[in-house]
């Protein structure tokens, strides 16, 4: 047997991963960006508060502003005005009250507000239905936020919640760290010409590949598509000239005497430097270099790219951008489904999740006959499931563990 006919052994998921990981390097270069833009970036220096927060005392009710215990007259106090949020703070005469709205700043004097529905107010007088304590429904200084205090780890990435913190502290732009660099290309003469006669398919792997790469965090240059040419496969990868972190491809690197990544990849001067993991769809999976640039070459059967971008490249991302990884499933489940395997690669399958628990945990049910072509069964899925490598057999109720899809996960 050739080299060319005889693979490589099959690496498992967890070295292949560590393999990807390796491939890559965390990104130093941070950029400034405005808060509006921020959401979803990481963090590249923890944000402190620059002051405590309220900065001043506040109502938190709509009531009445009131020193407690003030007995008034006839215990009555006159309402000596009105003060609303935004308005410059105001100072209480002794025996009297301020009308106040939530937000505003506590009036000289006052130690607390009474809210409306615990006060009688007739003829510009306000009786109490309960005595007020000093410190009701006032917002203190610095009660809810310390000066110093974490807005914002280093290295975390930024969900709305943060946004809103930040612009509450009068933050307006953060330095978050560069997005990595991806370029993604699909290769195949039958792309593209969907319509042209039954020969031709649209190329689905590269929407939808840039669509993950994008909600991972990265940056995406659209690389298009390529034939099935060898000699035009080296000079587009010869011309790629290291400006990417990261190329990710989808097809051309199984077996075929039309697989020619592996061998493009090579004559352009890149390394290839794993090929082939135990995992199904996905096994002719491939990590190289070329210069610079970590190449990741994914299988062109659009669930098996699907797959393999949620194993190693999602993976690759998270590394580049400083984010810790943790292995993809760790959620328990309980199988809703019966089959025999083939033991020797670990299986991913789409699944739904039924209407039955099993100790609090879901059963799930598989979705598609497991094949590698189509996206079809993602219409309804909820997530990914993984069957061991070992089992030859997966019987209803056997235990799992998941992926869960989240909306825009990380
Ligand atoms: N003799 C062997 N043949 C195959 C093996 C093997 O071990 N020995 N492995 C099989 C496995 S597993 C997979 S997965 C596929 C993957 O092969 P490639 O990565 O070389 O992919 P292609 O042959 O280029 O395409 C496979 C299939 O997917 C369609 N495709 C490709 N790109 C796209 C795209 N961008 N959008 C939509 N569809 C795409 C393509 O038309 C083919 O139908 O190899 C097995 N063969
Ligand atoms: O690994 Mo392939 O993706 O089984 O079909």
């Amino acid at each position: 047997m050739s080299a060319e006919t005889t693979p490589p052994p099959l690496l498992d998921i967890e070295a292949a991963t560590r393999l990807a990981r390796a491939l890559v390097s965390p990104i130093a270069e941070a950029e400034t960006v405005p808060l509006a833009q921020a959401s979803g970036r990481v963090a590249a220096r923890r944000i402190s508060a620059p002051r405590a927060l309220p900065a001043a005392d506040r109502s938190a009710m709509d009531g009445f502003a009131l020193r407690a215990g003030d007995p008034g007259e006839g215990g009555t106090l006159p309402v000596a005005g009105t003060i609303a949020a935004g308005e410059p703070r105001r100072a209480l005469s002794e025996g009297a009250s301020l009308r106040i709205f939530t937000g505003a700043l506590l009036p000289e004097g006052a130690d607390a507000v009474v809210p409306l529905e615990d006060c009688i107010e007739e003829g510009g007088r306000l009786r109490l239905r309960h005595p007020a304590k000093a410190g009701d429904h006032v917002r203190r200084a610095g009660s809810e936020q310390p000066e110093g205090g974490t807005l914002l780890r280093s290295g975390a990435r930024v969900r709305p919640q943060h946004v809103g913190l930040l612009a509450a502290n009068g933050i307006g732009a953060l330095a978050v760290v560069r997005r990595p660099r991806l370029g993604i290309l699909s290769t195949g003469d039958e792309l593209g010409r969907d319509g042209q006669g039954p020969e031709g398919i649209p190329d689905s792997n590269r929407p939808m590949l840039i669509a993950l790469a994008e909600a991972a965090g990265a940056e995406v240059e659209d690389l298009g598509i390529l034939p099935d040419d060898r000699d035009a496969l080296v000079a587009r990868l010869q011309a790629l000239g290291g400006r990417h972190d990261l190329l990710v491809t989808s097809g051309a690197v199984s077996m075929g005497g039309r697989d020619h990544l592996r061998p493009a990849l090579e004559a352009a001067g890149g390394t290839v430097e794993g090929w082939r993991v135990a995992l199904k769809p996905g096994k002719p999976v491939l990590f190289g270099r070329l210069g610079p640039t970590a190449v990741t070459a994914l299988p062109g059967h659009p669930l098996a790219a699907f797959v393999t971008f949620h194993l190693f490249v999602a993976a690759q991302i998270a590394q580049m951008l400083r984010l810790p990884w943790t292995p993809l499933f760790t959620e328990p489940a309980r199988s809703g489904f019966d089959g025999l395997r083939k033991p020797g690669r670990a299986e991913v399958v789409p699944v739904r999740m039924g209407h039955g628990q099993v100790q609090g945990v879901p059963i799930l049910r598989r979705l598609g006959e497991g094949g590698s072509g189509s996206l079809y069964p993602l219409a309804e899925a909820d997530g990914l499931a993984l069957v061991p490598s070992h089992l030859d057999r997966i019987r209803t109720g056997d235990r799992l563990h998941w992926y869960r899809f989240a909306c825009g996960r990380g």
